[in-house]
């Protein structure tokens, strides 16, 4: 896959990723990095996706397919799975310990994901340049060596907090910044606050 498309083809003097000497040890479950998240949340519509820190840099996590994320009948929707994968992807930050958002995300989808199904997803750091991280992603089905469903390969970029205050909506943004627990995520992120 590599190559076949730009901006995700990590530059040749690209550096190996580092794992952060504080990051979860592997098999930690990680939290959510924001309660309202679509993808690692705890909201009745989301993805409630659980991940725990691989070994390296790298994470897994699951998700059960549920009838609200169907596309046809009976089938998840592509957009659902996009969504698990850049959740999983996004995870990576927490090995990492920076803050880095989706620049670009390419997603092969393999094979049709069946509502009930567990999609068991694996996302690694396979390159960093600057601020640009190149990582992939793969959902199997219903076990972590099931058949391939999903592949993503994408370019993260590293932001500041002020990403967040800057872009959100005022509402959450004033609501995140007075709950002590949230500003300590971020700032657990922000190696160099
Ligand atoms: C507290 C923890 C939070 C964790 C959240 C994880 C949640 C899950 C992941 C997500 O879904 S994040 C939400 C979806 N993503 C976004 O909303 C990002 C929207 N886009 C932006 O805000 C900006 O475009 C972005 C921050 C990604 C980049 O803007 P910048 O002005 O900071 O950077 P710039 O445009 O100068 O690009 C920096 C480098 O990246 C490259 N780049 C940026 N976007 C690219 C792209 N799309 N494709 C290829 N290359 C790209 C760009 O060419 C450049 O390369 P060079 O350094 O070599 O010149």
């Amino acid at each position: 896959m590599s190559g076949r498309t730009t901006g995700l083809t990590p530059p040749e003097d690209s550096k190996a990723p580092v794992r952060h000497p504080d990051a979860p040890a592997p098999g930690e479950t990680l939290g959510a990095h924001y309660d309202q998240c679509f993808g690692c949340g705890h909201q009745p519509g989301g993805l409630g996706l659980t991940t725990r820190a691989g070994e390296g840099v790298s994470v897994t996590a699951e998700f059960t397919v549920r009838t609200g994320h169907q596309g046809a009948p009976g089938l998840a929707h592509g957009g659902v799975l996009a969504a698990a994968l850049d959740e999983t992807l996004g995870s990576l930050n927490w090995l990492q310990r920076v803050i880095a958002v989706t620049g670009r995300l390419e997603t092969d989808f393999v094979r049709p994901v069946p509502v009930g199904a567990e999609l068991h997803l694996e996302a690694r750091v396979d390159a960093v340049h600057g601020r640009k991280i190149y990582c992939s992603a793969t959902g199997r089905i219903d076990a972590p060596d099931g058949p391939v469903a999903v592949r993503a390969q994408a370019l993260f970029i590293e932001v500041r907090v002020d990403h967040f205050i800057e872009n959100g909506r005022t509402e959450e943004i004033d609501a995140a910044l007075a709950d002590p627990d949230q500003v300590r995520v971020a700032r657990a992120f922000e190696v160099n606050p």
